[in-house]
């Protein structure tokens, strides 16, 4: 990988203790839960340090802690294909997680949640490893509500910003963007683009507020590259993904659909393909086109292009962000 300037630190201690009823990781104490995605759960943690040998007081800041168990993980077993080859292959979702951390300790931009620090003991009794990375103090852009199974925008969001919500899907939609075009320049295509993995953050300025997280189907590929695994989240995946057969697909061209998508739900409050199952749903993404309930002929005009139905039709990343409805 083509990413020298900046890699995460790694330890290989871990001190689990009990200080008056708080739980500490090293010099992290345990706080609330932030989420739970399939490899693991994310906590909200604190870090205790001296920045000078003489304070007294300790200086503080919060981080979001991934937690892989790796010996669950390890048991789990799951097919992949490997990058140009339709022939699958067997591994555990350890292999998964270890492509993670290999990738995400690497990345440095702005509007990618920074990777800090990885804490992986050998004689850890937990058998876990920890992920120190930056905090998404305001949460997603947008919560799932279970019930009616919409995205809804994060009002605190809009708040922070002191936008209406179109004002602000251009300033996070730039720097979603800009997240995408640093991955694809680097030859890094993530292949999970999706609401739930984009979070925002108060630590910076506005144009830096904007972080996309969870690296886990990310990928090393060349332009052209052809891949053959089912990658993505339904709703949010490309359809040539489930429907490609033996011809596969490229990564870049679905990382595009899944930003017109995320554009769209922003814009929206809702997925634009939904159906009773994954498969219906992957079946109206290749046959519906998009229905729009905003007038701004330039955004739907973008989101259009991002998901032509034919890969080769969309645009790339560059393009989009020279799009007209960003200036
Ligand atoms: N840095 C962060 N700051 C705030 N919240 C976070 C952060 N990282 C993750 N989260 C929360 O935890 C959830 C799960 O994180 P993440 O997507 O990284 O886990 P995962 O196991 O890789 O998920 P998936 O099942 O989508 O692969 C996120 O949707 C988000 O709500």
């Amino acid at each position: 990988m083509d990413i020298e300037i900046y890699e995460a630190n790694f330890r290989d201690k871990v001190e689990h203790r009990k200080e008056n009823g708080k739980k500490f990781i090293n010099e992290y104490e345990l706080l609330d839960e932030l989420g739970e995605g399939s490899f693991g759960k994310v906590k909200r943690v604190t870090r205790y340090f001296k920045e000078t040998e003489e304070q007294e007081e300790l200086s503080k800041s919060d981080y979001a802690m991934k937690i892989f168990h790796k010996t669950v993980l390890a048991h789990q077993r799951t097919c992949f294909y490997e990058s140009n080859s339709n022939d699958p292959k067997m591994t555990n979702l350890l292999e998964f997680a270890d492509n993670e951390i290999n990738i995400h300790k690497y990345l440095n931009h702005p509007n990618i949640c920074k990777l800090y620090e990885i804490i992986d003991d050998e004689d850890d009794p937990q058998q876990k490893i920890y992920l120190i990375m930056q905090l998404g103090d305001l949460g997603c852009i947008m919560n799932f509500c279970e019930i009616t199974f919409k995205y809804i925008r994060n009002q605190a969001i809009l708040d922070y910003l002191k936008m209406n919500y179109m004002q602000a899907a251009k300033l996070l939609f730039k720097q979603i963007a800009q997240a995408i075009q640093y991955l694809h320049e680097h030859n890094i295509v993530n292949r999970d683009i999706k609401i739930d993995n984009i979070i925002c953050t108060t630590l910076y300025p506005l144009d830096q507020c904007c972080k996309l997280i969870d690296f886990s189907t990310s990928r090393i590929a060349e332009k052209d590259s052809i891949f053959y695994d089912c990658a993505g989240t339904p709703g949010f995946r490309a359809p040539e993904v489930q429907f490609c057969l033996n011809d596969g697909y490229s990564p870049f061209k679905l990382d595009i659909w899944s930003f017109g998508i995320c554009l769209y739900i922003y814009t929206h409050e809702k997925l634009p393909f939904w159906g009773e199952g994954d498969l219906e749903t992957d079946l109206l993404a290749r046959d519906q086109p998009l229905q729009f309930e905003v007038q701004d002929d330039l955004l739907i005009n973008l989101i259009n292009s991002c998901c032509a139905k034919k890969p080769q039709d969309r645009p790339t990343i560059q393009e989009i962000l020279d799009h007209e409805w960003f200036k």
